[in-house]
């Protein structure tokens, strides 16, 4: 029997606590099908906990998971094909070669892709005939990658999957997840590298201390935050009521230059545009740019709301 729904990952109210230390409290998100959904968070903030009930190796102490539908934990067997798993710690046997390891793992899977291409994926091939402990940080992350795909995989859960890449072959990862994505794989990531999510994602979640405090597409969660308008003003020139500011205005950047904080750029630019026209007042070096992902995150990771 195969039960349907709409989202490929369904978590709903999740709690896992370590003794009496309570490390996910109540998280809910939706990951839809075909889209990459990634977890973001500050250091223990729950990402992995998650990931890993997500999984099915963790048991919820309260909540649910849903994976294509199915109960992750209990059901196992059953979702195995379909899920690729990349967690932090490989676990790999360091005598094995790669392609060895490669072969092994395939010999567990149902339609596996052939060791050969696996490793063409993460540019590995190169180094086929490498023990596993010989290989350096990042070769072993691709070499966990390349096993995490190589079952084809209709949900792929990758945590923290470039972490030790250099630029290039995190590059090179990011083409190989946006193929995957082309191909309807449902991705579900946590990452620390913010041009990471803001690259790959269609939608994530911001998590700290085991709760999710913002979600939504990058330009949804990046839209609750002010964005900046900066310029320099000619000296004695004072500037008029503005809609959709914060502050009145603030100089941090310094004589003459003049920094807003707006809700509502769009509003806010025309206005002092039409403003400076009208007085043929010429606003030096004029920027104007929402939030950044980085302003959100800090914005999340300074907040002192402690959890009920
Ligand atoms: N096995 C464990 N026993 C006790 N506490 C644990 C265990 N695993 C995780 N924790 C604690 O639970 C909290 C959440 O950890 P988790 O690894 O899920 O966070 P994370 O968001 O993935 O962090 P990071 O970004 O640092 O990898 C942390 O405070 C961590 O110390």
């Amino acid at each position: 029997m195969t039960t349907t729904t709409s989202a490929a990952v369904e978590v709903r109210s999740l709690r896992r606590r370590y003794g009496s230390f309570e490390a996910v409290r109540g998280v809910s998100f939706d990951v839809r099908r075909g889209e990459l959904f990634a977890l973001l968070g500050t250091n223990g903030a729950g990402k992995t906990t998650t990931m890993d009930m997500v999984a099915g190796f963790g048991r919820p102490d309260a909540g649910n998971v849903r994976v294509l539908g199915r109960d992750p934990y209990s059901e196992r067997r059953v979702l195995r094909p379909r899920l690729g798993i990349m967690l932090q710690e490989g676990g790999l046997p360091p005598d094995l070669t790669v392609s060895e390891s490669a072969a092994m793992w395939a010999g567990t899977l149902t339609d596996p892709r052939p060791v050969v291409e696996a490793l063409d994926l993460v540019d590995l091939r190169h180094r086929e005939h490498v023990r596993v402990r010989q290989l350096s940080g990042g070769e072993r992350r691709r070499l966990d990658l390349a096993l995490a795909v190589m079952g084809r995989p209709a949900v792929l859960l990758l945590d923290e999957p470039t972490t030790g890449l250099d630029p290039e072959n995190r590059r090179n990862a990011w083409q190989m997840v946006r193929a995957l994505l082309a191909d309807g794989v449902t991705v579900l990531m946590t990452t620390h590298y913010l041009n990471e999510a803001q690259e790959l994602a269609d939608r994530l979640a911001i998590m700290h201390r085991g709760e999710v405090v913002t979600a939504g597409s990058t330009a949804e969660v990046v839209a609750q935050h002010p964005a900046r308008i900066i310029f320099g003003l000619p000296h004695g020139v004072d500037l008029p009521a503005l809609p959709g500011l914060r502050d009145p205005y603030d100089g941090e950047h310094g004589p003459g230059r003049v920094t807003l904080r707006t809700d509502d750029l769009q509003d806010t630019l025309t206005e002092l545009l039409g403003w400076a026209r009208r007085h043929d007042i010429e606003l030096a070096g004029l920027e104007a740019r929402p939030a950044s992902l980085e302003e959100a995150f800090l914005a999340v990771a300074e907040s002192e709301e402690v959890p009920a």
